[in-house]
């Protein structure tokens, strides 16, 4: 591998009882790159997500996160390293408790590691993502679909990951929202070094938005 790759992934490889549906998937990720995996629904594009993320441990297969193997780890060994590797999902108000305030929204994976973030932490991620620090005594229905998606993107950036896995993190918003969503990502990568792993299925957007693309069909990569 790479000495200088952020994420290292070599055969994965990950079934559903008769289903593979990633089928020795190997790739890398540089830090501060955006590398899309692109292709049809059903194609292994999520399964390869989580199985980055270790959400779902993949059946075989390598990943290698900042140099370190993950898919051996136990999960008490994979604590601290979780908060280094957020997820984006696509659906912005699933991801948000409807009765919790968007403060306490934002300060969940901080609590979550032990630590008690002030107003001010909260404040500041909040308008990391360009929303105001108002927006923190908000709830979920009082946002708009782009002002959710910012604050799932605040969550992920509140334990200061160095990569975020996004999937499909703009294909339920307007296209006029898109664009600003996009833009957000570009920036918090320029000033902070971020990888991503892109899931997209919109070829117009990955185009524009990746600095490299991997094709999926059927579990396998078949051009990138
Ligand atoms: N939890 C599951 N149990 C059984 N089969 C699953 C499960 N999750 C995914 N699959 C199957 O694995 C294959 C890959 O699905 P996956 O969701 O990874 O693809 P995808 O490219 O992300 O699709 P989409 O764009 O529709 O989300 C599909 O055949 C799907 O039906």
């Amino acid at each position: 591998m790479s000495d200088a790759a952020l994420l290292d992934v070599r055969d994965l490889v990950v079934r559903y009882g008769d289903t593979t549906a990633v089928d020795h998937v190997s790739f890398t990720l540089a830090p501060g790159e955006t590398l899309a995996l692109n292709g049809p629904s059903g194609c292994g594009k999520s399964s390869t997500a989580l199985a980055v993320l270790q959400l779902r441990r993949p059946d075989s297969g390598e990943v290698r996160f900042e140099g370190r193997e993950l898919t051996t780890l136990t999960e008490s060994e994979l604590r601290p390293v979780r908060p280094r590797m957020q997820p984006v999902f696509q659906d912005p108000y699933g991801s948000l408790s409807p009765r919790h305030r968007i403060r306490d929204a934002v300060a969940e994976p901080l609590r979550i590691q032990g630590q008690r973030p002030t107003r001010t932490q909260i404040a500041e991620l909040l308008d990391r993502v360009g929303l105001d620090p108002s927006y923190g005594d908000r709830r979920p229905h009082e946002l708009s679909g782009g002002q959710c998606q910012r604050v799932g993107i605040a969550r992920a950036l509140a334990s200061e990951p160095r990569l975020l896995v996004l999937d499909e993190p703009v294909s339920s918003l307007d296209p006029s929202v898109r664009a600003g969503v996009l833009n957000l990502l570009a920036d918090l990568q320029d000033d902070l070094g971020l990888g991503y792993l892109f899931i997209c299925h919109d070829r117009a957007v990955v185009r524009h938005f990746a600095h490299r693309v991997i094709e999926m069909r059927d579990g396998r990569i078949s051009s990138g």
